[in-house]
């Protein structure tokens, strides 16, 4: 389990762009953070990929401080998570299958980087978490001729078969049709549930975080405003992230 505690951050110009965010973050629970353009989920998603360091505050993993933890202990973690950015970054010439198998840099052992060497058992690794994504049959098709959200279950199959168990998607539907954009975050709830993976997603809809996610967090000028469980927002919540 995660738990933040007061985190803060201050840009350089003196502006707090995440104020005081105390929060914990379940194995296994599917998360929607919402909030007006602005409001700081970027900016949390990124805290909590340890990808921007905060000026303030807590990061507490399975109890222990991972900031006062050594170079490989902060390392390991790092390990267990994947940033998903909106336009995930692919190798457009190789297959579904060679991109689920290459990973990012950050998830590779150095060995494997340095040598390039997959095992057969990373193929069925790979294979079966493209089943997960229903892209199964698709694993030989070059990536430049797949479709936006395609590209995304890819890049989500890659993190997962590389041991991510804290996935940050940011604006993961950006882009998709409805249809495709329920079917995303049908996938993110399954890999959820089946996997045990903790997903946080930044969504511009909230209505799709409602039907499909566990906890709801509503951002507001940097601050964590709601943390909503197992119900939809009522009015008044909805109108105080705007
Ligand atoms: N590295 C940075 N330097 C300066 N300002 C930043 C930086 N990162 C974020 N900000 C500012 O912090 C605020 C929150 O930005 P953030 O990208 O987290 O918002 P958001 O809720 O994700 O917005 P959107 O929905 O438009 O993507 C914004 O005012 C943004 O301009």
């Amino acid at each position: 389990m995660i738990v933040i505690s007061g985190l803060t951050r201050t840009i350089p110009d003196g502006k707090t762009i995440l104020n005081n965010v105390n929060t914990r973050l379940e194995p296994g629970t599917f998360i929607s953070v919402v909030g007006s353009s602005g409001s700081g989920k970027s900016a949390l998603l990124k805290a909590l990929a340890l990808k921007e360091i905060w000026t303030s505050g807590e990061y507490r993993v399975d109890g222990k401080d991972l900031m006062k933890e050594g170079f490989l202990a902060k390392m390991r973690f790092r390990r267990q998570i994947a940033f998903l950015e909106q336009k995930p970054l692919l190798f457009e010439k190789k297959s579904a299958l060679k991109n689920v198998l290459t990973g990012s840099s950050e998830q590779m052992p150095l060995w494997r980087r340095l040598t390039g060497r997959v095992r057969s058992d990373d193929h069925m690794g790979a294979m079966e978490m493209l089943e997960q994504v229903g892209l199964m049959e698709r694993a030989d098709q070059q990536v430049e001729k797949m479709s936006g959200g395609e590209r995304q279950r890819i890049a989500i199959a890659r993190s997962l078969v590389h041991g991510a168990k804290l996935v940050l998607a940011d604006e993961p539907v950006s882009g998709l049709d409805p249809h495709s954009a329920e079917e995303m975050m049908r996938t993110l709830k399954k890999l959820c549930h089946e996997k045990g993976t903790t997903i946080v997603a930044a969504l511009h809809r909230v209505e799709l975080a409602e039907k499909f996610a566990d906890e709801i967090w509503g951002m507001q000028d940097g601050r964590l405003i709601l943390n909503i469980k197992g119900r939809r927002l009522t009015a008044a919540e909805k109108s105080g992230l705007t």
